[in-house]
């Protein structure tokens, strides 16, 4: 693991997408093209702003959705294929892109993703953390065995909360109850991930995750640690219950 800690949630992002873009381009130089993950959520703001000014052929990249909720049209203002196309995808473009389509039939689209995701290896996955530690809509206790590359989840109140306290949805009902996501172990088969957690709000996700070597699927960050290439992006707000083993090793 790769610790960076910065300022605030702008620096942190501008630092993210250099990141990314010099490894897209180490990819682009080793094969041609490039293969990403994408996540969504206003931690990932200041991120896309900076991602679509970095100097990157995008013609050479196939871009793929980490997760989306079942039966929720894209006009919703919480759909994350509006996020991506209004912060990316419209912005770039792109060789490919394979949205998670939560209006179509969900077995359709699961066959779908699994033949495109099947064709080669991410070489990149901008995978955030939610309040409750989640990585995509992997909640606690989440499964980190299934291997297929994504499925359809039920979610928890848990996360249901989380998404209405940050205004994507006026209350509890009008969450979807359903979800397809990116399992944890496609997550894993990135070569390279990238973590942006800003804000206060993920200081308790982000302690919890680091507070031991062990990984525990109540706490699903915890298995980004096992990763040969995990970069952690940290602002003051969101590391400010860092545990003292991790403080003392950047101090
Ligand atoms: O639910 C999700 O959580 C993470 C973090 O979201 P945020 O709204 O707290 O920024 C997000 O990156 C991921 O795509 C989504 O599944």
């Amino acid at each position: 693991m790769r610790l960076h800690l910065h300022q605030d949630s702008e620096t942190l992002g501008r630092h993210a997408a250099k990141e990314a873009a010099a490894w897209i381009n180490e990819c682009l130089g080793e094969k041609g093209f490039a293969r990403i993950v994408l996540s969504t959520g206003a931690s990932q703001f200041e991120f896309f702003n900076s991602l679509i000014q970095q100097p990157v052929d995008w013609t050479k990249v196939e871009m793929f959705h980490l997760d989306e909720y079942i039966g929720l049209p894209e006009s919703h203002p919480a759909s994350f294929r509006k996020y991506l196309k209004e912060r990316f995808v419209s912005r770039v473009t792109l060789k490919a892109v394979h949205f998670v389509d939560g209006e179509r039939l969900p077995s359709d689209i699961l066959d779908e993703l699994e033949k495109a995701a099947g064709k080669g290896p991410f070489d990149l996955g901008l995978i955030g953390i939610g309040e409750n530690a989640h990585i995509a809509f992997n909640d606690p206790p989440a499964d980190f065995l299934v291997d297929s590359a994504y499925k359809v989840v039920a979610l928890t109140d848990d996360c249901k909360e989380q998404q209405v306290r940050e205004g994507w949805f006026a209350g509890l009902g009008d969450v979807p109850d359903l979800a397809i996501t990116m399992t944890v172990s496609s997550i894993m088969s990135c070569r390279k991930i990238i973590s942006c957690v800003p804000h206060e709000v993920k200081a308790d996700a982000v302690g919890r995750t680091l507070a031991t070597e062990e990984t525990t699927p109540e706490v699903p960050a915890s298995i980004l640690k096992t990763h040969p290439d995990w970069s952690l992006h940290l602002d003051s707000g969101s590391a400010s219950r860092l545990p003292i083993r991790v403080r003392g090793g950047i101090a």
